[in-house]
């Protein structure tokens, strides 16, 4: 559409123009003329032409002084859409995040957008169904379509097609002869709204304390943190349903957030048994059509209670009274592309801006969360002990120097010893590893030639299902060779160390009987696959789990009691600040999937450094003395949260060009005492996808505005061209 050959503009005098913020990498708006006839107000979705593509976005701000030169050269807003404008709250959010993670604006709001393409209404769906006589002439595909239809209700075209197995063809020949109508389908109906009192359980006394907090939290409709500080199987989830009980009867939406998709299944048939209804979905896997309906349900207040991935904090929600987010500690939580965002942190700030609650729940809180909750910024709800008077699982090391298995095994015999008590006691036992595929590395044993990945610079993981080697870091993958590359020696690589596909070949040689199931991100083909899978484990069908941190997380298996972590030591010294929280929770959260319905769960701990501080809180049961002895370390090492913290990373597709980039952004870093800036050194990760990596660390004091520190610094430092790439990531979650 070109606005140079519409009818002559308005006087400048009576042309409104409005400021546009459009969903690309940018962060300022864009004014556009308001066409007359044509209301418009701040919040409003629109579509606007920019360049040469049509785009929805948002309107941000009413330009009252116009500069009237420009009016000539402005752009018409295209069209208005009939969906419910942004509320100012969003709006902020959107500015605030946008703001603190140096994100382009544009970049955040895209988030708030992603509606799928068909926005507007629905489109009218076909339906078929049987009135007539069959026809003369009947082929076995008309029968077969005639059967499906013999019910004679409507059915969806495509649907009845599909069931029946006959093409489009045969319907519409059936409709041309009288024997079926073509009706427009009823809209689909709109989510239903979960009944408050469906199925409230009976509170143990230490839950009942808990459930008055969550009650009163929900009933405030102010801003407040809640820490639901709970051992695993305490009953966390059913405690603060009953928040979310609260903010039904006050006919507010709820968001609760979820730190990956694979755990919403089984929550989803908990919140059906509890509230009679399952909530809407929302996160990456659902179709565009669906998509587009819960956006259009959530924006409407029609969707009572949305569960999603760390995306769904960014919907145009009505009327939000509350957020839960579960499993607050989870890394997962922080987005490392596009926006660097942590949506725990993010959530706490959507809440404050819109002035509502937001319990954040967790077994092992972070400690950016539980030194909150020791300073008294946020209030602590306990439940320390396990629901219907179950133990703790009871946790030992198994010293890897003393009771060591054979030569290229992977399980102790201490620990084989308990899998077969297990089986024989017909409970399940879980063999937790955290690495994907059969192996992390390949090597020659003649030559020692190591296989790595060509753009990378990563070992290359062996993938036995798939009969390839994998990096993980570029998707890279290659057959697995006969010959060596290097020496053209033959049958001589070797696989070296153990990934979950390997553990599960060593417990099929040690217990034949068993049925073993493994468990990884890269073996699942879709959440419907994942979810059957997770349901076949809690229904018993399965006597050894091998999994990955995939099965580590909030399930819940019936007949899970023992629980052998293979590796203790994996993620203990990998130069993350995090490293020993990370551990601790991660450990703490797989030992805790054992004996939460009946019996006695164990965890056993396969660990070459027994005396590790982590490993020492986690047998000794004493989460105290591992908070204790981290808060201290952080405190006198001005980590997060007594610092601040932010990466630069720099990259290019040569070394020195990064490095020298690097150096020169360094130079020019604003002089402040408050502020250290580290490096630049080459990143762990010192090759990604052929791009050289090199990476600056800023630490401030806790009360610096560390945001706009980095943006004056970028403002006035070297700015990237030709390949270069500059990622500002505030908060870094990852140091790799
Ligand atoms: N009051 C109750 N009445 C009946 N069952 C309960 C009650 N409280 C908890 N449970 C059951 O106990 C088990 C553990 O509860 P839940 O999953 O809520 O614990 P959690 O603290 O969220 O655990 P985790 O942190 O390990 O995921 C579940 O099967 C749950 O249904
Ligand atoms: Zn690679």
């Amino acid at each position: 559409m070109d606005h140079t050959t519409r009818p002559s503009p308005a006087p400048a005098s009576t042309t409104r123009v409005v400021d546009v913020l459009v969903p690309v990498a940018l962060n300022q708006t864009y004014s556009y003329r308001v066409p007359r006839g044509m209301e418009l107000a701040p919040g409003d979705v629109i579509c606007v032409p920019l360049g040469p593509r049509e785009v929805v976005a948002v309107v941000w701000a009413e330009n009252a002084k116009p500069d009237p030169r420009l009016h000539n050269r402005l752009k018409d807003v295209s069209e208005k859409l009939d969906v419910p404008p942004l509320r100012a709250e969003l709006r902020q959010l959107v500015d605030w995040v946008s703001t603190y993670t140096l994100s382009a604006r544009g970049m955040v709001l895209r988030m708030t957008l992603r509606m799928g393409d068909n926005l507007g209404p629905e489109r009218t769906r076909l339906g078929v169904r049987l009135v007539g006589e069959p026809p003369r002439r009947l082929t076995p595909a008309r029968r077969r379509l005639i059967e499906v239809l013999s019910d004679g209700l409507l059915h969806g075209k495509s649907e009845a097609a599909r069931e029946a197995g006959v093409s489009s063809g045969v319907v519409d020949g059936l409709v041309d002869e009288g024997t079926l109508t073509v009706e427009a389908m009823p809209p689909p109906a709109p989510p239903s709204i979960p009944d408050p009192s469906y199925a409230q359980p009976d509170f143990s006394r230490e839950q009942r304390s808990a459930v008055d907090v969550m009650r009163t939290l929900a009933a405030s409709g102010s801003f407040h943190v809640a820490l639901l500080d709970g051992v695993t199987g305490s009953g966390k989830t059913e405690v603060y349903f009953e928040a979310i009980a609260e903010n039904i009867r006050r006919g507010k939406q709820t968001l609760i957030l979820m730190p990956e998709i694979a755990l919403t299944g089984q929550f989803l048939d908990r919140f059906a048994q509890r509230f009679g209804v399952r909530p809407l979905e929302w996160h990456s896997e659902l179709t565009p059509r669906t998509r587009a309906r819960n956006w259009a349900a959530i924006a409407e207040g029609k969707a009572p209670v949305v569960v999603g991935a760390r995306s769904a904090l960014f919907l145009p929600y009505a009327d939000l009274g509350l957020i839960i987010v579960d499993e607050e500690h989870d890394q997962a939580y922080k987005q490392d592309e596009g926006a660097h965002y942590h949506a725990r942190d993010m959530a706490v700030v959507r809440a404050h801006i819109a002035r509502i609650p937001i319990v954040l729940a967790s077994a092992t809180p972070s400690v950016e969360s539980e030194v909150n909750a020791r300073k008294g910024r946020y209030q602590r709800v306990a439940l320390p002990s396990r629901f219907g008077g179950q133990h703790m699982p009871h946790i030992e090391a198994i010293d890897m120097r003393r009771a060591p298995p054979p030569r290229g095994r992977f399980i102790s015999p201490v620990l084989a010893e308990q899998v077969r008590h297990a089986i024989e006691r017909r409970e399940q036992a879980l063999l937790f590893l955290n690495r994907r595929g059969y192996a992390p590395l390949t090597l020659c044993r003649a030559c020692g030639h190591r296989f790595a990945c060509t753009i990378c610079d990563a070992w290359l993981v062996d993938h036995r299902f798939r009969q390839r080697l994998v990096c993980h870091h570029c998707g890279f993958s290659m057959p697995r060779p006969n010959i060596c590359p290097h020496c053209a020696a033959e049958e001589s690589l070797a696989a070296v160390g153990p990934g979950v596909e390997r553990l599960q070949e060593e417990a099929a040689h040690i217990f034949p009987e068993a049925r073993t199931m493994v468990l990884s991100s890269d073996l699942i083909t879709s959440i419907e696959t994942m979810r059957s899978e997770l349901n076949e484990i809690a229904e018993g069908r399965v006597d050894i789990i091998i999994g990955t941190q995939l099965v580590a997380k909030g399930h819940n298996f019936p007949r899970l009691n023992l629980v052998g972590v293979i590796d203790a030591d994996l993620g203990l010294s990998n130069g993350d600040p995090r490293a020993a929280e990370r551990t601790f929770q991660l450990l703490n959260q797989v030992v805790g999937r054992a004996g939460r319905e009946q019996g006695r769960g164990v965890g056993y701990l396969q660990t070459h450094q027994p005396e590790h501080p982590v490993i020492k809180a986690l047998i000794a049961n004493d989460r105290e003395a591992f908070y204790a002895s981290e808060i201290d370390i952080r405190e006198r090492t001005g980590y997060p949260p007594f610092g601040r913290l932010a990466s630069l990373i720099v990259s290019a597709g040569d070394r020195p060009t990064a490095e020298g980039f690097a150096r020169k952004l360094a130079a020019m870093a604003p002089l402040d005492e408050r502020i250290q800036v580290l490096g630049p050194a080459e990143a762990p990760l010192a090759v990604i996808k052929g791009r050289y990596r090199f990476r600056l660390l800023v630490k401030s004091l806790r009360n610096v505005d560390l945001s706009q520190y980095l943006r004056e610094w970028l403002e006035a430092g070297p700015k990237t061209k030709g390949n270069l790439k500059l990622e500002v990531d505030v908060d870094p979650q990852s140091f790799l």
